[in-house]
């Protein structure tokens, strides 16, 4: 477990640099063992910009604490979802202002595509003209029916989920890709929406 918890710490230190956990914001987790299933996710409410030796708790496949650094995060039961319905040995989740208004201004439609952009080869689309789609769901404020909202719209490909107004749930097999994934992701909502102000100032005009 000692190489897990090492491996998320890394992350957390990473996501932390980037301002991405606000005001308590954002939970992550690391699969340690497959069957049973069991991983490590980050203490619920703590200051994710702070290092202590009881960041992350084991929980196990029905999210309780294995280990006593206290109370696993609240959404516990999205990482376990994900785990259970993927290959994913890491699950991130991060509030940032731009996944939250991407996820606002998408969230009537139910989903975001990219495409055109040479990023999405960080989300393994590589075809010429491939697409990259992240699904959105609703905000619910009872846990077990968001994490099954999110259960449901991962397909095969998937590697995304956005919860709206609230934030973005990304996973990859490992801690490594996990973070590519998130780091393309939050590239594409910067992109989108600076084209759509573009777009709305008329920029191409001026040119
Ligand atoms: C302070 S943000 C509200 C809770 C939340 O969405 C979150 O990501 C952090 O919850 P946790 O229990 O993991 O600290
Ligand atoms: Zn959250």
């Amino acid at each position: 477990m000692n190489s897990q918890w090492n491996e998320l710490a890394a992350i957390k230190r990473e996501l932390a640099a980037r301002d991405w956990f606000p005001g308590t914001s954002g939970n992550l987790s690391i699969k340690v063992s497959e069957d049973p299933l069991t991983c490590l996710v980050t203490v619920s409410g703590k200051d994710k910009y702070k290092e202590t030796e009881s960041d992350f708790v084991l929980v196990d496949e029905d999210g309780r604490p294995l280990t006593d650094q206290g109370k696993p995060s609240a959404e516990t039961v999205i990482h376990l979802e994900v785990y259970k319905k993927t290959d994913a040995g890491c699950s991130l989740h991060v509030h940032t202002l731009d996944n939250n208004v991407i996820s606002e201004l998408y969230g009537e439609k139910g989903s975001i595509t990219f495409r055109n952009v040479e990023l999405i080869k960080a989300l393994d689309i590589w075809e010429e003209d491939g697409e990259f789609t992240i699904p959105i769901v609703e905000n619910w404020a009872d846990l077990p029916k968001l994490g099954k909202a999110i259960s449901e719209k991962i397909k095969p490909d998937t590697k995304a989920v956005l919860i709206r107004n609230h934030g973005i749930t990304v996973w990859g097999r490992n801690a490594f890709e996990a973070k590519r994934h998130l780091e393309a992701c939050e590239f594409l909502f910067s992109y989108q929406l600076k084209l759509l102000h573009a777009k709305a100032a008329n920029l191409k005009e001026v040119l």
